[in-house]
């Protein structure tokens, strides 16, 4: 039957059709969705393309494939989308335009109904008033007529049972048409769809049939009733027909009722429009109902048949009994002719009711008429709805074949879905069991790493032990240890305290005794130092020059034949190295770094060597070289307590002119000026100062001023014999710890060759060389002699010399003379003025008056006051206050002593006032 088969009318979808038959590679799990979800109209088909299940997990390719699958897939959704929401939206069109038919068709017999009972109601108000007064009439006139009133007694009671009969069956109709009604609203609880609206269709029909019946059974009361009517007074026709009124009244009601819950369910079914999900749901479930209905539609129909049978056979007892009636003699005739006789005026009465009689049979078949008519369009109707069953049967004819095109396509979908899962199954199961092997192999690994995990937990427990603990221990570790350290800087700030204390006595009593030691050699000490003879030179003075083994300070010359002796503080033979000189002299350098002035001389004549002791040859410096070295090493040594900076001049004195031989312009003067200051020292205003602070600096510094004395003459060696060379070294020091300061200088003299110009009949600017060095010789020997002698006035001024190293020269100032000589048998008579003049310096040094000095001298070389050269360096002698000459000057005036002993004695001296002095 058509009510229970849920198909699906794919003939109004022939694109869906093709789109199923073109793409046959659907996924199964895309079709399963949209047979299992979306109990909203069409929601399961808008769902999103994420909401597919994953699968598989395969490799990248799979995945790749899976991916463009599921896009092909979500695309031919899509398009499936459209489709059947396009065949929803049409298929709801057709059947909203049939349940519109079919309301109106419901409307227009609804509409009859009502003009039926209308009609029938009308027709019982006309015949109720008019009955009761002529029954009650008959009743009257009937007494006296027994077998009539038998007669009408038994039309009476047949009438009775026929109606009781007819009622019975009217009841037994309505039974069956309550449970068919029944039945409908169950089914269309169960069903709810379309297929239950076209059973309840079919009911409906059935209960209009039934109505018709009942109708028809209706229709017999009014033809009965005229003859039933004057049967008795209390005729109950007249109640039957108010019963069956009632009756046809509360089946109308049921009627409405259920066209109501009719139109209830389609609205219902008009909200639902899930038919695809419904469908294929309840696909089984409503075949099976389908089969169920068949059976009961069946029997329903066989057990109408019975009831149209056993109506009929009513019916025509009724009919046989009627006609029986008919056929019986006109009791009511005979009545009406006796009252006719009896009363005119119930003769009009009655005619006037034959007449009304009359008029009603005649509007009674009018209304008959008119329900033939009603009839044949009920009938028409009926036709319509039939031939809409047929086409709803061809609609579930197509849906049945695109159902099973449905299920083929899903059955497709699923084989498909199976192969690929199959598939997935099997690289899943290969790439389980290839974890698993990773997973055994990750086990043994966990295997054998669980004791060294267990180690590691232990260590990681004494770890974590150990650092809960640390803290603690840190802060006493730390608190021990700053009370350690704070006793420990206590002791050591307080042995510091006193070290620094000790340290401050030591240096003031090494200072005392340093200063004491050169004040016993002698503020001005006369080395000499005789260079060797040199390749090339033809005479030799082997047998001129000699030494005393046993005594450095005295020299022998032999010259003219006389044996001269010169004593002197040391004398230097031909061999003695640089170092050695050196080492003889670095105790007046480093006075410098304790903040005394120191001057070196280099004094001889032209080539006698001074250059060479001086500054040396790359190879083997010079004491100016070896005099900075070692001021580095010292201020090096003292760091960092003494920050001491050393800075560098040097000067280039020609014909008393003053050259600047550091700065960059060679042909300026300098001048001697006094400090503007107020401190009463001298400075050269242009005067450069170099900085030095490494060795490197300080050749930087030699070879600067080498080349600037050499750019400014034609032959250096000439020019340098002719003028006096300073390297003047200041020395500063502060000492952060006591806040001393000292400043030393320390002037390193090439003096110029003191050969007698003026013997050799010199002219010109030769002479006026010769006079300058004189003169500037001439001036330093009036300096010493004037500070030895402590004259008031010094005579700093006589020479640009002397007045530049003036403050070199005075108060605590120490000065060297190394005397120069050459062996040369050639340069012994210069040699002999050389060693005369270092002689009278050093004598009037040592000697308390100059008449022992001169003693000595006569004893020694017989030299005299007048022996002196008019251009020697004029030295005054005079007394000294601290001589070292007056216990020498008595020992050396015992004739009985020689030179070395004498030497001997004044070391020993000198020894013992150390002694005293320390
Ligand atoms: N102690 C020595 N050992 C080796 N060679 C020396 C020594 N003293 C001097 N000479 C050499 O004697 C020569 C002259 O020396 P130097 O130039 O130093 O004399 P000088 O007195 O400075 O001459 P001038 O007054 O012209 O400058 C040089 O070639 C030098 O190398």
């Amino acid at each position: 039957m058509f009510g229970t088969r849920k198909t699906w009318d794919l003939g109004h979808a022939p694109c869906l059709q093709e789109l199923w038959k073109k793409d046959v590679s659907l996924n199964a799990s895309s079709v399963d969705f949209l047979m299992s979800d979306g109990e909203e109209d069409g929601s399961f088909l808008s769902l999103p393309p994420a909401a597919f299940p994953q699968r598989t997990t395969l490799n990248t390719a799979n995945q790749l494939e899976a991916s463009q699958h599921n896009h092909n897939q979500q695309l031919l959704i899509q398009k499936l989308q459209e489709k059947v929401c396009e065949f929803q939206a049409r298929l709801r069109s057709e059947e909203a335009s049939r349940r519109l038919q079919l309301q109106r068709l419901l409307q227009c017999h609804e509409q009859r109904q009502l003009e039926t009972t209308d009609v029938i109601h009308d027709l019982q108000a006309e015949l109720h008033p008019a009955l009761p007064s002529g029954v009650r009439e008959l009743q009257r006139s009937a007494e006296p007529q027994p077998p009539q009133q038998q007669h009408s007694e038994c039309l009476s009671q047949e009438g009775g049972r026929l109606i009781t009969a007819l009622r019975k069956q009217v009841e037994e109709l309505e039974e069956k048409l309550l449970v068919q009604t029944q039945e409908a609203e169950r089914l269309r609880s169960e069903l709810g769809a379309t297929d239950l609206e076209k059973h309840l269709e079919l009911l409906v029909v059935e209960n209009e049939r039934l109505k018709h019946e009942l109708n028809a059974c209706k229709s017999l009361l009014p033809q009965e009733a005229p003859t039933l009517a004057c049967a008795a007074t209390d005729c109950p026709h007249s109640q039957n027909v108010d019963a069956l009124r009632s009756e046809v009244s509360r089946w109308e009601g049921q009627a409405r009722q259920r066209e109501s819950r009719l139109a209830d369910l389609e609205q219902q079914v008009l909200e639902k429009g899930n038919w695809a999900e419904i469908l294929s749901r309840q696909l089984d479930e409503s075949k099976r109902y389908a089969a169920e209905m068949q059976r009961q539609l069946e029997e329903s129909k066989h057990h109408r048949r019975e009831v149209e049978q056993q109506l009929s056979a009513r019916l025509r007892g009724c009919e046989e009994a009627l006609a029986r009636q008919a056929t019986r003699p006109p009791q009511i005739k005979y009545v009406t002719e006796r009252v006719e006789l009896d009363s005119p005026g119930s003769q009009q009465d009655l005619a006037e009711a034959q007449a009304k009689s009359a008029n009603l049979q005649e509007q009674l078949s009018l209304q008959r008429q008119l329900l033939r008519e009603l009839e044949v369009q009920l009938h028409e109707s009926q036709r319509t709805s039939t031939q809409l069953r047929a086409q709803i049967l061809v609609y579930e004819g197509e849906m049945e074949r695109a159902q099973g095109q449905l299920e083929a396509e899903m059955q497709n979908l699923e084989d498909e879905k199976n192969r690929v899962i199959e598939e997935a199954f099997v690289r899943a199961e290969s790439e389980m069991k290839a974890v698993h092997e990773n997973l055994a192999g990750v086990r043994m690994n966990l295997l054998t790493l669980q004791p060294a995990l267990r180690t590691l937990t232990c260590d990681y427990n004494c770890l974590k032990r150990q650092v809960q603990d640390f803290p603690f221990m840190l802060e006493k570790a730390i608190t021990e240890a700053k009370q350690e350290i704070c006793q420990v800087i206590g002791e050591v700030s307080s042995a510091n305290q006193e070290l620094l204390r000790k340290y401050k006595r030591e240096m003031n009593l090494r200072k005392k005794c340093h200063n004491e030691l050169v004040r016993l050699k002698g503020n001005i000490r006369v080395f000499c130092r005789v260079r060797p003879v040199c390749q090339g030179e033809q005479d030799s003075a082997e047998n001129m020059v000699s030494f005393d083994p046993e005594d450095d300070a005295l020299l022998y010359l032999s010259n003219k034949g006389k044996l001269m002796t010169f004593e002197l503080d040391k004398v230097f033979h031909p061999q003695a190295t640089q170092e050695e000189v050196f080492q003889e002299v670095q105790s007046l350098v480093t006075s410098c770094i304790d903040g005394f002035n120191v001057c070196i001389f280099a004094y001889g004549q032209t080539g006698s060597g001074k250059t060479y002791t001086m500054e040396g040859v790359p190879k083997d410096p010079g004491i100016n070289q070896r005099a900075l070295r070692l001021l580095f090493s010292e201020v090096t040594e003292k760091a960092p307590d003494w920050d001491y900076k050393i800075t560098v001049s040097m000067v280039e004195i020609y014909n008393e002119t003053l050259r600047n031989l550091l700065g960059d312009n060679q042909g300026e003067k300098l001048d001697i000026k006094m400090n503007p200051d107020g401190s009463g020292q001298l400075y050269v205003p242009g005067l450069t100062n170099f900085t030095v602070k490494s060795p490197e600096d300080i050749n930087r510094v030699f070879e600067l001023g080498h080349m600037n004395r050499a750019t400014a003459c034609t032959n250096l060696n000439e020019h340098s014999s002719r003028s006096h060379a300073l390297l003047i070294i200041t020395v500063v020091g502060f000492n952060s710890s006591t806040g001393h300061r000292t400043q030393g200088k320390l002037n390193l003299v090439d003096l110029a060759g003191s050969e007698r110009i003026a013997k050799s009949g010199a002219e010109g600017s030769r002479l006026r060389e010769a006079q300058c060095i004189n003169k500037s010789l001439s001036a330093l020997g009036d300096v010493i002699n004037a500070l030895r002698s402590r004259h008031s006035h010094v005579p700093f001024r006589n020479s640009r010399l002397t007045y530049l190293l003036s403050d070199s020269l005075s108060g605590d100032s120490k000065t060297l003379m190394m005397v120069q000589i050459s062996p040369l048998v050639s340069n012994m008579s210069e040699s002999v003025c050389s060693l005369k003049f270092a002689q009278r310096v050093r004598t009037i040094e040592l000697g308390n008056t100059p008449r022992r000095q001169w003693e000595i001298s006569s004893t020694s070389s017989s030299p005299t006051h007048d022996s002196l050269e008019p251009d020697s360096p004029p030295v005054t002698p005079v007394p000294l206050p601290i001589s070292r000459a007056s216990s020498a000057g008595s020992t050396l005036s015992s004739s009985s002593k020689t030179p070395g002993a004498r030497r001997r004695s004044q070391s020993q001296l000198t020894t013992g006032r150390l002694k005293l002095a320390i």
